[in-house]
């Protein structure tokens, strides 16, 4: 006689080859082991373009699933049945046949300035003009122009740690990062400082793992869902939406901010020009449960506000290759 039952699934992992995508990889594959001991769970490591072109500033090259098109292309050719992402690098329109099948608990979303050992005790609100900020995000970049136009802002390339080295070795004077990546890599005692909504309004979906699978993959999507954080889902899906409707990649100056307040959501967002010069920015609050509606209401907003003439300019200029 022969069982009817089939034998245990090993299920593939995807995940980028830098230190802070295999923590956080590992991360879930720890969480999914716990709760499904019976199933083997590998980790596959794949380098992305993202993770090849390091001497072009990201915002020249566009980086709509620069780290994420290889992972899945191993989707849909089988070779993995999920990828690890930081939720903030997966654009907004996914594969046809992908699906965002699980976002896990956030952590911090705020930037943070790491400053070099010479201005040990500063702020960034105390650094003298002149001083150079590394950045290689736009949205970064505009807002903090915005609030220190006295600055002079450079942009970093590289993972977290080559940034680091380069920090320390006098290229900066201050770096911003991510919080959530330096804790995760055990480097928060390097942040000197994290910036609040008033003078950075953080990525979308900053600080939250999201993972990706087949569409049809129904079993892989319900063992993620055991590991998915309702409230975080909810908020990202809010700044997703209110990216998608903007349809802006990470590389234009769009930040949000969200929180959950019972069964009620609010979402801040900011569009703003390149040089810090023009700033939009608006609120909008309702149930949580609409989520995606509230990101598109922003949207249409903030372009009612003027951000379809920030977008548009920006566009210009890139293609421009300005
Ligand atoms: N684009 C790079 C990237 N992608 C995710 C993180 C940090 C972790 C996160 O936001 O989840 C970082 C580094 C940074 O922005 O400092």
């Amino acid at each position: 006689m022969t069982s009817v039952s089939s034998p245990p699934r090993t299920i593939r992992i995807g995940s980028r080859k830098s230190q802070l995508a295999l923590v956080q990889t590992y991360w879930v594959q720890e969480q999914l082991q716990k709760s499904f001991p019976d199933i083997t769970f590998e980790v596959h490591t794949m380098s992305t373009q993202g993770d090849k072109i390091l001497d072009v500033a990201l915002a020249k090259i566009g980086d709509k699933g620069l780290f994420t098109k290889e992972l899945e292309l191993g989707m849909i050719n089988k070779e993995i049945d999920f990828a690890v992402h930081s939720l903030k690098d997966l654009p907004t329109n996914l594969p046809e046949g992908l699906t965002l099948a699980a976002i896990t608990e956030r952590e911090n979303p705020a930037d943070a300035v790491v400053l070099h050992e010479k201005h040990k005790g500063q702020q960034i609100e105390t650094l003298p003009a002149g001083a150079v900020i590394g950045t290689s995000s736009l949205r970064r970049l505009a807002q903090l122009r915005h609030k220190f136009p006295h600055f002079t802002f450079k942009d970093v390339r590289g993972n977290l740690i080559t940034r680091m080295a380069k920090l320390d070795a006098g290229e900066y004077d201050a770096l911003i990062l991510a919080v959530a990546g330096l804790e995760r890599l055990d480097m928060s005692d390097r942040i000197h400082q994290i910036l609040p909504p008033e003078i950075s309004l953080h990525a979308v979906g900053q600080g939250a793992l999201g993972i990706e699978c087949r569409a049809e993959d129904t079993e892989v999507i319900s063992l993620l869902k055991a590991i998915e954080h309702p409230q975080t889902r909810d908020r990202c899906l809010a700044e997703r939406s209110f990216l998608r409707v903007l349809e802006g990649g990470c590389q234009v100056p769009i930040g949000v901010n969200t929180e959950i307040n019972g069964n009620e959501l609010t979402l801040k967002g900011l569009v703003a020009s390149v040089d810090g010069q023009k700033l939009v920015k608006d609120t909008v609050t309702g149930a949580a449960a609409d989520a995606e509606k509230l990101g598109a209401e922003l949207a249409s907003i903030l372009r009612q506000q003027g951000a379809t003439e920030i977008l548009e300019q920006i566009f210009t200029e890139i293609q421009r290759g300005s």
